[in-house]
């Protein structure tokens, strides 16, 4: 609490003839009529004002006295670890219309995840193209810096060449709407160390890039600094976005050509012999590309759920949860993970009341954009390791998410081998069961050595893409949240 200091009201009618400022306020004795009758206006405009001032300050006490009773529950866990995934599943339970409104303005976002892979695409076969004069550069372009490479016969014939050269023309009009798309989407801000193609936006995007007007809401955007920079409602977009209505007819256009790119042999070769790895909304939106780039397309739930946009910054999301007939409002925060994002966190950790920590288990052949050296399973455990030790955080409730169990497993199944990129894993069998029970050993490890206040870890394995076994799960998670939540009520 801090006490403040108002100068006394000029209303004031004490009349102390030694109070130096009573005498100040005090009416001329020469006073005329007039005079008179604009003083007391006067007077009576800076109690109105006064009054306002103080009915604000009760109201500011009585929300921040009702706050504390709030939950508040922070989505940690490295960049594309399914935390702004999650955050459309408790929406999705807890205010579905809200996301049922923003299905058009989430097409935007879904172009862009469908452009930016095939453009992918015919990059690595150009570099294929010329594996034969520079066999090096191919290779890089295709894995990145983390995979040992196969080899790979060039084209099957001068036939299939050719028609490459045909679909890689057709194609040639998604170049321009790229960076268009990207531009749109981050607002023109380019954040360093995103990642090659990456795009980065702030809760609220959909309103800012198309510049709508809002109306009140239940989401804000928080800045790096201060709490809330931005008050708004995400909302559907009206249709005549022009740059939308544009790819939306180039995609229509190209659907066949794309398609007809991501069936070719060539890129099926590629993708078999891992020279070309997309990402799971890219494979997602290109098994999709026939319904998606279609006219008149809106995006399902379940597309909004797979869509891909980094989050810059911390976004707030407020929902009510009900608890024993009465509603407990909750705050959810879904932070940026990326590494140049985590400093942002930290003015969460003092008053939150749970975390979820989302650990992408599926990610053990894959390294971090911002640093390719780092095997992003061990970022995550390391990541985990600070936050089982943060000191402000050592009263808030723990889950751990081992998350995108189905990748791992669809991963498995295409016979990736865990112990080439985890050489710790040594002869344990190349199956989900025993990956998963290898690293929530490692999980729980971090956590016992770094539990001080002898908290428990609730763990769950998920694929928050998956909104029935979520549905449950989020349940099972707000049940456990709310005994630590009325436990600690009880001891206030
Ligand atoms: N198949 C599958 N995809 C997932 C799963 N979790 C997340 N994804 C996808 O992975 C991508 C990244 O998820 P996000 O929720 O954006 O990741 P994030 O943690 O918010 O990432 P940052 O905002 O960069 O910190 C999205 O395209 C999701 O649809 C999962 O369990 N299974
Ligand atoms: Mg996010």
């Amino acid at each position: 609490m801090i006490s403040t200091s108002r100068p006394p009201s000029v209303h004031s009618t004490t009349t102390d003839a030694g109070d130096p400022l009573s005498a100040l306020l005090r009416p001329p004795p020469s006073e005329s009529e007039t005079d008179k009758a604009l003083r007391l206006q006067r007077e009576a405009e800076a109690k109105k004002i006064n009054d306002k001032i103080d009915e604000e300050i009760k109201a500011d006490r009585e929300r921040y006295k009702k706050s504390k009773q709030d939950v508040k529950l922070l989505l940690l866990g490295q960049a594309e670890s399914g935390k702004s995934t999650l955050q459309k599943q408790f929406q999705l339970m807890y205010n579905p219309t809200s996301l049922e409104e923003e299905r058009l303005s989430w097409r935007v976002v879904i172009y862009y995840n469908i452009v930016r892979p095939i453009l992918r695409i015919l990059e690595v076969l150009d570099a294929y193209a010329e594996l034969e004069d520079d066999e090096e550069a191919a290779t890089s372009l295709a894995q990145g810096a983390d995979a040992a490479p196969p080899r790979l016969s060039p084209s099957p014939s001068p036939s299939a060449d050719q028609g490459l050269a045909t679909l890689r023309l057709r194609l040639s009009p998604l170049q321009a709407l790229e960076g268009s798309l990207a531009h749109r989407l981050n607002g023109g801000v380019a954040v360093s160390g995103s990642g090659k193609g990456s795009v980065f936006v702030r809760s609220g995007w959909q309103a800012r890039a198309f510049g709508l007007a809002f109306g009140k809401g239940r989401e804000r955007t928080v800045s790096a600094r201060g709490r809330f920079s931005f008050t708004g409602q995400r909302s559907s977009l009206e249709n005549g976005d022009k740059l939308v209505e544009d790819t939306a007819n180039v995609l229509s256009l190209c659907k066949d050509d794309a398609r007809e790119l991501w069936g070719h042999p060539m890129v099926k070769r590629l993708r078999e012999s891992r020279k070309l790895r997309l990402e799971e909304w890219a494979e997602y939106f290109l098994n999709n590309i026939e319904r998606v780039s279609s006219p008149g397309y809106v995006p399902t739930i379940d597309d909004i759920l797979h869509a891909r946009i980094q989050t810059m910054g911390v976004a707030e999301h407020i929902f009510d949860v009900p608890l024993h007939g009465r509603n407990v409002t909750w705050h959810l925060y879904d932070v940026g993970g990326a590494r140049g994002q985590r400093h942002t966190w930290v003015p969460y950790f003092d008053d939150a009341t749970a975390i979820i920590f989302l650990a992408p288990v599926s990610a053990f052949d894959q390294y971090l954009t911002e640093d390719p050296r780092t095997n992003r399973v061990d970022d995550s455990l390391q990541l985990f390791k600070q936050i089982c030790s943060n000191q402000l955080l050592k009263g808030a409730h723990l889950v751990l998410f081992l998350n995108k169990a189905d990748v791992l497993r669809e991963k498995l199944e295409r016979g990736v081998k865990v112990k080439r990129y985890i050489t710790s894993y040594g002869d344990r069998p190349n199956e989900a069961d025993a990956v998963v029970s290898y690293f929530k050993a490692h999980f729980a490890q971090v956590h016992t050595k770094n539990n001080e206040s002898k908290r428990v870890l609730y763990t769950h394995l998920t694929s928050v893409v998956d909104t029935k076994a979520m549905q449950s799960i989020i349940s099972n998670v707000r049940d456990s949240i709310f005994r630590d939540y009325l436990k600690s009520a009880a001891l206030v």
